[in-house]
Order: structure tokens, then C-alpha cells, then sequence
């Protein structure tokens, strides 16, 4: 598994490594050296700039320093702060440069030499002003490589404190950071190397991280692959909401539910629009609505386990009434768009109505609609993810390119296979379908959630640049079919 650890984490694994007896600093020796090894894989000897922080980062760039002098790179050294205030480790590491320290100016930049960034790390405490700004944007345009994170990137948020520069290589230690897959974060890393510095594995079984990369060891053993004697009932039967104008939408939808693996998915209309649901994918069964509380009474039937509603839906009354219908009947439920936008003004009344069955797929705006009040908008995407699922009790996926996904215990995964080429109408309500799909053979929410965004990034990567969502469904069997082979 593929754990996120948080600055609080990480340096939690490193208190608990140096308890069980792995002393600091060899653990910064073995930093140093994993950065050194990057870099001399990646670039002949080159003139190179290490640019030192005041702490244990800083630290790392003095051993990185001396590695790459003894291995003959052309080498000055940087220090923004004095020598004496070093302590610890970083003190230690300071100790054993044989060469000048020069002060942290842009002019240490002159003549263009490759940059190692150990100016700040996880110890980030507040945006760089200053002097400290001012080095860190002295970088742009320059090949850097950062020790740990770029500095001024917030290894929890992603975020950037002040200025951060832009880096070609990131190396960072035992495990990634949220910051180094959240965005814009994501992109400031550049290429990144997880090195494994001496910290033993054992140390995350007291720390029990809650949050990880999307990626199938996650999920893959609870696939609801089909059994050789099943039948088409036994895969579920899912049933979608299709509104009276915006028909794709659900269309769009329900294939995708199918080609999850849904045994039968129903749309579910006003007759008006009935011919152009009939007309749609011939796999999909379509049921006009007649009369008021028709949905409800759909509803009844046992077999039809799963429902989406909010693609194309409309908003307004209708939808949360049709939502309040599936809640009452306690299906497992996928809500979007619509459904979530219909209840903007009376969010309390939806919220308190969920439950771990309930997958709720906002993008920012419809999270800011629903969330807004309860949860806020300033917080990291992962801290306002997780707080959303517990204020609802239902599992959300916050969309984007780094779209999150939290239950309502307090795990999460950020997700990072899904190509840019995504961002295009319709993709949305594609992912809905999946997520619907896997619901209705049982899968729990926040896996079936997890799985499905995994599912829906690798679709988009397998069809690349030019993909319309219309393409996304039938991407799915080779996407299963390579992730059953993995088995
Ligand atoms: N055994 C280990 O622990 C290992 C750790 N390792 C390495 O240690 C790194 C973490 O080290 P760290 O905790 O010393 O923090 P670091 O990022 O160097 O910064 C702290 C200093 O910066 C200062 N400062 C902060 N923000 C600032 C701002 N905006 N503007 C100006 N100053 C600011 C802050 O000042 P203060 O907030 O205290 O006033 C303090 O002086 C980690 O990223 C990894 O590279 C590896 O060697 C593996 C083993
Ligand atoms: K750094």
C-alpha cells in the first residue's frame, strides 16, 4: 500500500525509528546519500548550487554537498541563516563540510548550475517573506532539485506558503506527503523518488495512516468479479434518474454502470423523453414515470439495489423528492450534479439524511453548494473531503485532477492515474454510472467509490488526448480485463 504521511506522521516515523535504534543522523547520512544517487543517475557532473535552510533540510543539503564534492561535482554551498544557530543534527551534518559556506543570495546563482533545494522541508512553518522569497524565486527557470518537498510547498496541503520553485526532481523519504499529489503541489515535485532511508516498515503500525495513493491493492481483493454460477441478479440491478432535457447525461450514466458490471440498469424517465431513452444503448431497460410517486413505487421492487440520481436530473423540488425516495427506501445511492445543486439553500436536510452508503461526487462548486456552510472552503482538498464526510456520514469523492475520496471514519486516498485529457463534458456523469455500477453488486461505498475513480482515470489514459466521454464506457473492458490479469 501505497500510505500518504503527514508532516506530523513523518515526523512521527522518524522519532519511532530513532527509538528502535537507527540514529538521526544516520538517517540524514542516508538522505543525503538518496539524493546524490538521484541526481548522479539523472545528470553528468555539473556545477551545482546546494542552497542549506536553517533546520534538519538544511541539514540534508550539507551531506548532499559533500557526497557530490567527493564524487568530483563542482560544488558551493549556501546558507540562509549562520552556521552557529545550526543545532542537531543539521549542526553535525555542517560539521563535516570541508568547504566555504557562502550566504543564500541569487548571486550563488550566477552562471546557471544545477540547484539542490535544502532550503526548507517539512518544517515549513509560515509563508517565505523576504530574504527567503527571494532566493526561492531567484530559482525559477533553473534545473532544481528538491530535498524532501520544494521549498514553500506545505507537505500537507499541496499549497504553496509565499513562493515555491518549481522543481524537475523531488526526492523525499520513506513515503510521499499529500502535498506531493495534491495540486498544485503535484506539479511543483516534478518527477519524484521515494527513497528508503533506514526507517523501518514496522514503524506505520504505530502510526496507522489513515490516508493513502489510490491505487487497486487498495480495493482489488473485494472486486466483485462474477461468479461462474451467477447470474445476471446477482450482479445487481441499478436504476438511474434520467431528467426531461439533458438525456446524455444519464445515458452516459447508465452504460457506464453496465460495463462496471452492473447485472441490469434501468433508467428511469419522464414519459415525454421516453423515445429518446428507448433509442439509447439497447442493454439499458427504460421505465417511464406516469403518474406522481411512480419513482417511489419503482423503488419498492427489492432487486433494484442501487440508485443514481442528479446527471441531467434537474433542479429543483422533483429531484429532492426522487432523492428523498431513494434515502427512504434505503438504497444505496450515488449523488451528483443536480441532486447535490438541488439542496444548495437546505443543505442540513440532505446531510442528515446519509449514510456510508451514500456517494456523493461534487465538483468544487457543488462541494462549495453543499459544504460550504458546514465545512468551508479554505481548507486543503483533503481536510475539507474528510470533514465532509463526516459532517454527511456518506462517502465523498471530491472531483478534479487530483480528485480525493473520504469516508466518513477518517480514511482517504487522493487519486493520481487521471489524465488531464478528463476534463471534458460528460466525464462526470460517467464516473457517477461506475460508481453506481459497482454499488449494485455490493461493493461498500468507499470502495466502490475508490475503484471507480481508479477505473474511470485508467479509461481516460488508455484513450488519451481527443477522448469525448462517450468513449469512457467502452474503454472499461480492457481496463478490467488488465486489472483482472494482475490477480
Ligand atoms: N531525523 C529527521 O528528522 C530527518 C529529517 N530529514 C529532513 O529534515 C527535514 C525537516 O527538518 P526540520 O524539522 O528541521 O524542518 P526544516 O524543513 O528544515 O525547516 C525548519 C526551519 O525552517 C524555519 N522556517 C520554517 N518556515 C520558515 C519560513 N517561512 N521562513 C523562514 N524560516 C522558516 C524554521 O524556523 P522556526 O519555524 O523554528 O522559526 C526552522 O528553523 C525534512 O524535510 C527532511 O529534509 C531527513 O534528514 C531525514 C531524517
Ligand atoms: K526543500
Amino acid at each position: 500500500m501505497d500510505e500518504l504521511l503527514s508532516v506530523a506522521e513523518m515526523y512521527r516515523a522518524d522519532q519511532l525509528a530513532i527509538a528502535a535504534g537507527v540514529p538521526g543522523p544516520a538517517l540524514m547520512e542516508a538522505a543525503g546519500a538518496a539524493v546524490v544517487r538521484a541526481v548522479c543517475e539523472r545528470w553528468a557532473p555539473h556545477p551545482t548550487a546546494v542552497l542549506c535552510g536553517p533546520g534538519n533540510n538544511g541539514g540534508d543539503g550539507f551531506v548532499i554537498a559533500r557526497l557530490l564534492l567527493e564524487a568530483g561535482w563542482p560544488v558551493r554551498l549556501a546558507l540562509l541563516g549562520t552556521r552557529s544557530a545550526l543545532t542537531g543534527d543539521a549542526a553535525v551534518a555542517a560539521d563535516r563540510w570541508p568547504g566555504p559556506i557562502e550566504a543564500a543570495d541569487p548571486y550563488i546563482l550566477k552562471g546557471n548550475p544545477l540547484v539542490i533545494d535544502a532550503l526548507f522541508g517539512a518544517g515549513l512553518s509560515r509563508p517565505l517573506e523576504g530574504h527567503a522569497r527571494a532566493i526561492v524565486e531567484a530559482m525559477e527557470g533553473r534545473t532544481v532539485v528538491a530535498v524532501d518537498v520544494p521549498s514553500g510547498l506545505h507537505g500537507d496541503s499541496g499549497r504553496v506558503l509565499g513562493a515555491a520553485p518549481q522543481a524537475a526532481l523531488t526526492v523525499t523519504f520513506f513515503r510521499r506527503k499529500p502535498g506531493h499529489v495534491l495540486l498544485p503541489g503535484r506539479t511543483l515535485c516534478g518527477e519524484v523518488v521515494v527513497a528508503d532511508i533506514g526507517i523501518p516498515e514496522r514503524v506505520l503500525d504505530g502510526i496507522a495512516p489513515q490516508t493513502a495513493v489510490n491505487e487497486p491493492s487498495l480495493w482489488r481483493h473485494r472486486f466483485p468479479w462474477p461468479a461462474l454460477d451467477g447470474h445476471k441478479y446477482a450482479r445487481g440491478h441499478a436504476v438511474v434518474l434520467g431528467g426531461a432535457r439533458m438525456t446524455g447525461a444519464a445515458r452516459l450514466a447508465s452504460v457506464a454502470a453496465l460495463r462496471a458490471g452492473a447485472g441490469l440498469v434501468t433508467i428511469a424517465c419522464p414519459p415525454a423523453a421516453f423515445p429518446v431513452y428507448a433509442a439509447g444503448c439497447a442493454s439499458v431497460i427504460v421505465d417511464p414515470l406516469e403518474e406522481d410517486g411512480a419513482f417511489a413505487r419503482l423503488l419498492q421492487d427489492q432487486r433494484k439495489n442501487a440508485v443514481l440520481i442528479g446527471p441531467g436530473a434537474g433542479r429543483g423540488a422533483q429531484t429532492r423528492a426522487a432523492v428523498m425516495a431513494a434515502l427512504d427506501a434505503r438504497k444505496a445511492c450515488v449523488l451528483d450534479a443536480d441532486a447535490l445543486t438541488s439542496f444548495a439553500d437546505s443543505a442540513d436536510e440532505l446531510l442528515d439524511r446519509l449514510d456510508k452508503r451514500c456517494v456523493l461526487t461534487p465538483h468544487e462548486g457543488e462541494f462549495a453548494r453543499l459544504f460550504g456552510d458546514s465545512v468551508g472552503m479554505d481548507g486543503d482538498k483533503l481536510s475539507r473531503v474528510r470533514a465532509a464526510a463526516a459532517r454527511s456520514g456518506a462517502v465523498v469523492v471530491l472531483k478534479g485532477a487530483d480528485t480525493a475520496v473520504a469516508a466518513p471514519d477518517g480514511r482517504a486516498v487522493v487519486n493520481i492515474n487521471a489524465p488531464p485529457d478528463l476534463a471534458t463534458a460528460g466525464t462526470g456523469d460517467v464516473l457517477a454510472g461506475i460508481v453506481l455500477g459497482l454499488l449494485a453488486q455490493g461493493m461498500d461505498g468507499f470502495e466502490a467509490a475508490c475503484t471507480a475513480v481508479w477505473l474511470h482515470g485508467e479509461a481516460g489514459r488508455a484513450l488519451g488526448p481527443g477522448l469525448i466521454s462517450d468513449d469512457l464506457a467502452g474503454a472499461l473492458p480492457g481496463v478490467l480485463k488488465a486489472l483482472k490479469a494482475q490477480d
